[in-house]
């Protein structure tokens, strides 16, 4: 047997695996990192954090990528040139990381890499398939670091027919169902989405989606009139009056009429949508309404009425009091940080694409459908 194969097949049978998952957000702020130690898989998954990391991109960097993010029109040869350079500098990144947790690159069967999104599209005319594209390639994390990585996990959804996100359920539902609790795991990165994980623990109760704009619009409104990378604290929100009239705009946009469970990106929550002239600070003010008004209009839609439950929330938005104190206000629910459930917020979504990895290499039959989406999310395998 192909000796990298033999190794494979190791990897799969043994009881425990040691994964690095990687995750680049919308936000663009950084790569995330998380070496996650698995026993077992599926509803028998068990975990341990061993380290996790944020490591910021350069400066210059973001803006190469922000060049062909979520944009119609690219310079090509950048797109294939990153596709390139983005897998090099996780690959860096990761012996960098290792090397400050003293860890060696044998010691970590494989590597989750979500790689960066470009362009999310699902198709909402019927006549498309939906398209997502995440760029980093990981050949080249798998040829610099030695170590097998796993990536692409966006395709095989697609192929099955899902639109490729959200993807978080398998974990959510893997490491966080209860039975006796509804639980609804939210997660506020640039775009916001969440699975509900019914207290009966069933499968087929399981919904998950995005819910609309995380913090892509208020981070951006905050670079574009403030020249700072995120609206630190809420405190600029705060300092603002939110317009009624251009929330009620907002939220009567098409996507909120489409059906459940949906998916989207920056490709269509930008600052475009937002016409009528305002200051900077109101901007920021019912920017940040809005984000908190569309995520509990999808829970409420969504979500079966008349129950109890907690929502714990995860990503960046986390961090924004303004944000959290509106969530508490307007949902029928508790609403706490994932840290209750020994989840630390930062870490997240990397152990999630780490747990996705576990899945692929298991010994898992993985013919199981939660809820609405296919439960296709292999990833493409670089030995
Ligand atoms: N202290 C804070 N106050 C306000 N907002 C914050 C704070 N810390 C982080 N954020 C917000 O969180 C964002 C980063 O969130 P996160 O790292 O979860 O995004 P991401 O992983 O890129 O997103 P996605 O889940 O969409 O891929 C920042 O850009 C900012 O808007
Ligand atoms: C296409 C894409 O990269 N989508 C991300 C993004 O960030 C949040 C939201 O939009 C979610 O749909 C998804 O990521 C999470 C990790 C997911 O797939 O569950």
């Amino acid at each position: 047997m192909n000796p990298r194969i033999e190794q494979l097949y190791q990897i799969s049978k043994a009881p425990t695996r040691t994964i690095l998952g990687l995750m680049s957000g919308t936000s663009l702020d950084g790569l995330d990192l998380a070496l996650v130690r698995f026993t077992g898989f599926g509803l028998d998954t068990s975990y341990e954090i061993l380290h996790y990391d944020t490591r910021p991109y350069p400066a210059d960097f973001k803006e190469s990528i922000r060049s062909v993010f979520a944009k119609e029109n690219i310079h090509f040869p950048t797109l294939s040139t990153l596709n390139a350079q983005i897998g090099r500098l996780h690959a860096s990144l990761i012996l960098e990381v290792l090397a400050s947790w003293g860890v060696d690159a044998s010691e970590v069967d494989a590597i989750a890499s979500h790689g960066q999104t470009v362009m999310h599209r699902p198709d909402r005319t019927g006549k498309l398939p939906h398209s997502t594209l995440q760029i980093g390639d990981g050949d080249h994390i798998a040829q610099l670091t030695g170590i097998i990585t796993l990536s692409d996990f966006r395709q095989k959804h697609v192929a099955a027919g899902g639109e490729g996100a959200p993807l978080a359920m398998f974990g959510d539902y893997f490491l966080f169902s209860e039975k006796g609790e509804n639980r609804i795991l939210l997660n506020i990165g640039g775009i916001g989405n969440f699975t509900y994980l019914p207290a009966s623990g069933d499968p087929a109760g399981i919904l998950v989606t995005d819910t609309g704009p995380g913090n892509t619009l208020i981070d951006a409104a905050v670079r574009r009139y403030f020249n700072k990378a995120y609206d630190d604290g809420g405190a600029i929100a705060l300092s603002g009056k939110i317009d009624a009239g251009i929330l009620a705009e907002l939220m009567s946009l098409s996507f909120f009429k489409d059906s459940f469970p949906k998916s989207t990106g920056p490709e269509y929550f930008n600052l475009d949508l937002v016409h009528a002239s305002i200051s900077p600070a109101d901007l920021v003010a019912t920017l940040t309404e809005f984000t908190a008004q569309s995520i509990a209009l999808a829970m409420k839609t969504y979500i079966p009425s008349g129950i109890d439950g907690t929502v714990y929330v995860s990503g960046g938005g986390s961090k924004n009091p303004v944000i959290m104190a509106r969530l508490a206000n307007l949902l029928p629910f508790r609403v706490c940080e994932s840290d209750e459930l020994g989840m630390p917020s930062p870490a997240k979504e990397a152990v999630l694409f780490a747990l996705l990895a576990n899945e692929t290499l298991a010994d898992s039959p993985g013919a199981e459908r939660l809820g609405d989406s296919p439960w296709e999310n292999f990833g493409k395998i670089s030995l």
